[in-house]
């Protein structure tokens, strides 16, 4: 589902306008006839109430589809003056067909009291500055009324910012929001979830295809994650499937390495090998299908010749959680990414988190040997390091700041968090799944596991982090319907049930 804002909204509108050559009038009718279907027949006695832009031109055209189905329908008219073209048109067809309008606020209290549902189209992606005065008291007035009306709000509930979600002063507090065409990038802000209500995504009459080379942002959904799979061939191999490398965990922190390990397992790399200290015993029991590569840590350069084979022969490498930052890990790390292809002349993908990340912070020349092959997954904290903007900063501008970011250094950055962020600096993907039940440590090197095991099976680098992301988070959603916290060994065994179920149904 393509994720827009503001702008992009006008910038869809007038593609099609221009090119498509749809007039104005029609997108609309289409918009109030996509509206109109998410309302209950019962439903009987309607109060529209609409500004002077396209927003209020929406609800005006709404208002003659519930009219001419023989619905009760009253109109409030915020100001007949200055209205765009189309708010004007549908106004006077409105008034022509009969259907009544109130224009005095005094009236408001009466209307509302008479009718059972509330349908506001007061401001929608034109809104620009805060909210005062007549529009201030007439907001207030219908959340007031809303403790036992429907409000249904069109394209974004008035008062909120499609772009940044931010509330304009003041923000209608809505039980339902259709919106159109885009997933507004406002929405993904956690603080307004209140306000939004149930968010439904409508068509008004554009193909995805004929307009998604215009905005390269997506709001994940299922169809998406569908449309990613890659089909196995029924004589396949586990050679087929990837050779996964994994430095994870260091004693104090072997959890960390195992729960990657398993990770990859079970999402299906064809072999995972974990290179972990040689006193470590506890992969063979926690994860029998993994192999390890021995490191003795009191003397690192021994080791060293013979993971550069190992190097040579995978197909990625992911490496970071619970490694620590010592010297040992220092030197392993950097082995590990000196290499850029493996024996078979492919280029050696990588996946870095938590210490990786923090090493890389602190040895920025490495980010040479990481360009356009690497998916970093930082959490806040992680990210506010590695850019040295501070977490508020991060917050406030995250579309911006990881695309800056994954442009600057050529690589595919994942911010982890509530919708989650993926993107290489031109594309990006926000991801619609997990909740805060699954915030516990582990769950990040459970993420790093899964992707790096898709990265294996030859997904793309953007495709793996969107599709690990999607899936980590989907089945923590789907555990908090029969249990209360989720943690990162729940989340291993339903990976490969989960799958099945995303790329099948
Ligand atoms: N392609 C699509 O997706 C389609 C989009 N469509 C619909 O169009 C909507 C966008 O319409 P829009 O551009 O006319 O803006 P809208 O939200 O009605 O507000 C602008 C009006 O509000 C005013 N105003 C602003 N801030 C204010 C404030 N603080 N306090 C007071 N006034 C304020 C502003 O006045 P101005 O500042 O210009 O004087 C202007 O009059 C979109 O959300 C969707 O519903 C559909 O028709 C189908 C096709
Ligand atoms: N409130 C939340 N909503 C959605 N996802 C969340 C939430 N809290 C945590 N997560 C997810 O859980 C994971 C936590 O990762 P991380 O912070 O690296 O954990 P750890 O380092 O302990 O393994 C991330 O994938 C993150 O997106
Ligand atoms: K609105």
């Amino acid at each position: 589902m393509l994720l827009g804002g503001n702008k992009t909204t006008r910038k869809i509108d007038n593609f099609a306008i221009n090119n498509l050559k749809i007039p104005s009038i029609v997108l609309m009718e289409n918009a109030a006839i996509s509206f109109v279907k998410h309302i209950d027949e019962n439903e009987d006695n309607f109060l529209i109430i609409c500004g002077k832009g396209n927003n209020g031109g929406d609800g005006y055209a709404i208002a003659r589809q519930l009219f001419s189905k023989g619905k009760n329908v009253k109109i409030f008219c915020i100001s007949n003056e200055n209205m765009s073209n189309d708010c004007m048109i549908n106004y006077e067809i409105c008034k022509n067909m009969g259907i009544e309008i109130f224009y005095k606020i005094e009236e408001l209290d009466k209307l509302f009291f008479e009718c059972n549902v509330v349908i506001e189209g007061i401001f929608g992606t034109g809104l620009n500055s805060e909210i005062k005065g007549i529009y201030q008291e007439i907001i207030q007035k219908i959340n007031t009324a809303s403790n036992n009306k429907k409000v249904y709000s069109i394209d974004i509930p008035s008062g909120i910012n499609g772009d940044t979600g931010e509330i304009m002063g003041i923000s209608v507090k809505a039980d339902i929001t259709i919106s159109f065409v885009t997933y507004k990038k406002g929405f993904l802000n956690s603080k307004i979830k209140d306000f939004l209500g149930k968010i439904i995504i409508e068509n008004i009459g554009l193909n995805e295809t004929s307009i998604n080379h215009l905005l390269k942002e997506y709001y994940l959904t299922p169809d998406m994650i569908k449309s990613f799979r890659i089909k196995r061939n029924e004589d396949s191999h586990k050679g087929d499937f990837g050779k996964v490398l994994i430095f994870a965990g260091s004693s104090g922190f072997y959890g960390a390495g195992n729960i990657v390990a398993k990770s990859c397992v079970r999402t299906g790399a064809g072999l995972t090998t974990v290179i972990t200290d040689k006193n470590n015993f506890s992969l063979n029991v926690f994860v029998p299908e993994a192999m390890s590569f021995p490191i003795n840590f009191d003397n690192i350069n021994e080791n060293l010749e013979k993971l550069e084979n190992e190097i040579l022969n995978s197909d990625v490498i992911a490496i970071g959680p619970g490694i620590g930052k010592s010297e040992q890990a220092f030197l392993i790390f950097e082995k590990l990414i000196s290499i850029k292809k493996n024996n078979k002349g492919n280029t050696i993908k990588l996946i870095l988190d938590a210490d990786a990340l923090n090493l890389l912070s602190e040895n920025r020349k490495l980010f040479e040997k990481i360009r356009n092959r690497s998916i970093l997954t930082p959490h806040l904290v992680e990210f506010s390091r590695l850019t040295g903007f501070s977490t508020d900063e991060i917050n406030k501008n995250r579309f911006e700041i990881t695309k800056n970011f994954a442009k600057k250094y050529e690589i595919i950055l994942l911010l982890k968090g509530k919708n989650t962020i993926i993107t290489n600096g031109e594309e990006l993907f926000a991801n619609s799944t997990g909740n805060s039940h699954m915030a516990n440590g582990g769950m990040g090197d459970c993420l790093t596991g899964i992707i790096c095991s898709l990265v294996g099976q030859k997904y793309d680098l953007m495709k793996s982090a969107g599709i690990g992301a999607y899936l980590h988070g989907k089945i923590a959603d789907e555990l908090v319907k029969k249990q209360y916290i989720v943690n990162a060994s729940h989340i291993i065994e339903n990976i490969s049930e989960c799958i099945l179920n995303i790329f099948q149904n």
